[in-house]
């Protein structure tokens, strides 16, 4: 006798399956005439470090904002932790996507701690809030504080911070809701090479604790430094995806990004 699965028990078979943090799988993305992502397949896997590259204009924010729900998909599906996400921001994203913006978005006039308590007392996170005390939001802002190295400047307003400063704070304040994973804009911009060092072992201990990393970056050095694979995006398709040395190697991409020709 034929048996068609039920819901339940085609929720439980998949999760029997090891599925990565984030599979892209044959994204499209057009605003009007132009097709910015076009036919899109990536994943990061649990514990991956995993970096977005290419040209401006190749289409890398665009991911963000599809993994994020917020732009609408002409084609392909996005799964994060195996469940189908669609094309709309939704309690999936907020509970399990934390992402840092490029502005930073601090409240300046409150201090460091103050701002990573922000997603656990405003309802941002969706999860923890309203069942979270005061005291509780504050351990647990302040165990990300400690984690992140900041913990002696909880009470510093965010104003009177150095710039790598804030963006420890930033990152702080997208990891203390504990995402499953992290999406980094950028996160080595306007950083010296000391800091920048720094930063790249915040990532991977990020990545090692179980929070997966998508990040897209124009330093090169940083993303070859921290980066498990590399996926190179030109003109909104992928036209290459490996490991940093694979990467490297690639005609493709010195073609892409320098404008010179393979060799024939
Ligand atoms: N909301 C939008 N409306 C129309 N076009 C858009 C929109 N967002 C992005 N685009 C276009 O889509 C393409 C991809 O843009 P996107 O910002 O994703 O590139 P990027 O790789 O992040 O570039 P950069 O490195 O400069 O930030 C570009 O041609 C851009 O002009």
């Amino acid at each position: 006798m034929n048996h068609t699965p039920s819901g339940a028990e085609q929720t439980s078979a998949a999760a029997s399956v090891p599925e990565p943090r984030l599979r892209v799988d044959q994204l499209t993305v057009r605003f009007g005439g132009l097709t910015a992502l076009d036919d899109v397949s990536f994943e990061v896997g649990a514990g991956e470090v995993v970096a977005l590259i290419g040209p401006n204009g190749a289409g890398k924010t665009t991911v963000f904002n599809a993994v994020c729900g917020l732009v609408r998909r002409a084609a392909g599906e996005i799964r994060i932790d195996g469940v189908s996400a669609p094309s709309r921001p939704t309690g999936l994203v907020t509970r399990r996507v934390a992402r840092t913006l490029q502005g930073l978005g601090l409240f300046d006039s409150m201090s460091v701690l103050e701002n990573v308590l922000v997603p656990l007392e405003s309802g941002a996170s969706g999860r923890a809030v309203g069942r979270t005390s005061r005291a509780d939001a504050t351990t647990q802002a302040s165990g990300c504080l400690e984690r992140l190295g900041i913990a002696h400047l909880a009470s510093r307003p965010v104003a009177a911070l150095p710039y790598p400063e804030r963006k420890r704070v930033a990152l702080a304040r997208a990891l203390v809701t504990g995402p499953t994973l992290l999406l980094l804009d950028e996160p080595a911009g306007g950083l010296g090479e000391e800091d920048i060092d720094a930063l790249a072992d915040v990532v991977r201990a990020v990545a090692a604790s179980g929070c997966s990393v998508l990040l897209v970056e124009h330093h090169v050095d940083f993303v070859m430094g921290v980066a498990d694979r590399i996926v190179v995006l030109d003109f909104g398709r992928v036209i290459a995806c490996g490991t940093p040395d694979e990467v490297r190697a690639d005609p493709r991409v010195e073609e892409a990004y320098l404008g010179i020709e393979p060799a024939a």
